[in-house]
């Protein structure tokens, strides 16, 4: 059971251990079985998951620095990124195996580094516990409506359907990216808001527009990979419109939807977060030029590596606004009266 290492490098300044541990491109080879499982749990993944939860957490105007709110925020933290984001990213691999070992020969399941009975087993095992985890959150929460559970039950049948055919969106360019971008962005932000204050259909919509610049994101994903998907008839948005065209579209996309969010910020009344969000904008658009629409397959890492932090610190700056504008039910409650 051994497993042979990428011959090429990730981002740089990151072991090849490291990379292995934390599943990303250039990990180097292992046969211990734990490494390999999380390795498939791809942890580099759950990030944004994790940043979303708290997100949703700043949105509902109604987290509070206790020990019960940290413990629960972290229980949500845990069950949407090492559970959910853990066994979607699994259940990815089991269902790509054919296409990584064209496209990414070195990863755990194509390389024959873990059986594939294991693999299902590890899928399950995370299934479960995400959703119980879920479930504890609503009870702990006194939800009348278990919406933790069914946002976890949503999630992961988005992730089936993504990865699993018939459906397998990730077929499609603009459907899989979407559901990518939602499931990264809108979930995880829905979950933190859910468990501290009200979801409302506002903030719902709001964040399924957000999830649009998740698209472009996602977009950056497909670049390493066109060659095995034109081959098994992918339909990502490079083997569409072509790598130079595609780039620009992901970048396009990145930058409208959060500039749709900067004019919410201001319609809200919050000029402060509108301004920060734009000098947040700033510097991603000054990395596509120099990165992204320059050669998105040789510097897709270097862009999101630069870029990602600026979009992220734009969305909690974002869910911070809105957790103090009317558009947050509590904040509204607690407003003085004019
Ligand atoms: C598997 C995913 C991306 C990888 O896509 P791809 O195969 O194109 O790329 P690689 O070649 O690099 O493997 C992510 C798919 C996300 C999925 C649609 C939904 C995720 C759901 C959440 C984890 C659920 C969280 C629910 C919670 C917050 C209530």
């Amino acid at each position: 059971m051994s497993q042979s290492p990428e011959p090429s490098a990730g981002s740089p300044g990151v072991s090849g251990g490291a990379r292995q541990l934390l599943g990303m491109k250039g990990a180097a080879g292992t046969s211990n079985i734990w490494k390999i499982r999380l390795q498939l749990m791809k942890p580099v993944t759950w990030i944004p998951l994790i940043w979303g939860v708290i997100c949703g957490a700043a949105a509902s105007g109604n987290f509070h620095w206790t020990l019960p709110e940290v413990g629960a925020s972290v229980a949500c933290m845990l069950m949407s990124g090492p559970l959910l984001a853990g066994y979607t990213q699994t259940i990815n691999d089991y269902y790509d195996r054919e296409i990584d070992a064209i496209n990414e020969p070195y990863r755990p399941i194509p390389s024959g580094a873990i059986p594939l009975g294991q693999v299902r087993l590890q899928i399950v095992v995370l299934l479960l516990a995400g959703l119980a985890v879920a479930w504890g959150l609503d009870v702990w929460a006194g939800h009348s409506t278990p919406v933790l559970l069914l946002l976890a039950l949503g999630g992961s049948f988005v992730s089936y359907i993504y990865s699993a055919p018939p459906l397998k969106l990730k077929q499609n360019g603009w459907l899989g990216n979407y559901a990518l971008g939602a499931s990264y962005i809108a979930l995880p932000w829905w979950a933190g808001q859910a468990l501290f204050g009200q979801l409302t259909w506002t903030t719902a919509l709001l964040t399924l527009a957000y999830s649009l610049a998740g698209l472009g994101i996602a977009v950056v994903n497909d670049f390493k990979s066109v060659e095995g998907d034109r081959a098994l008839g992918l339909q990502s948005l490079p083997v569409v419109f072509g790598v130079q065209r595609a780039s620009w579209i992901s970048a396009g996309m990145i930058d409208l939807f959060q500039l749709a969010m900067v004019a919410v910020l201001i319609a809200i009344g919050q000029h402060f977060a509108a301004v920060l969000l734009v000098l947040l904008i700033i510097p991603q658009i000054t990395f596509q030029d120099i990165w992204l629409l320059r050669d998105p397959v040789a510097f897709d890492v270097k862009y999101q590596a630069s870029a990602q932090p600026f979009l992220v610190l734009g969305m909690l700056v974002t869910a911070l606004a809105i957790g103090h504008s009317d558009l947050t039910p509590i904040a509204a409650l607690t407003a003085p009266l004019p």
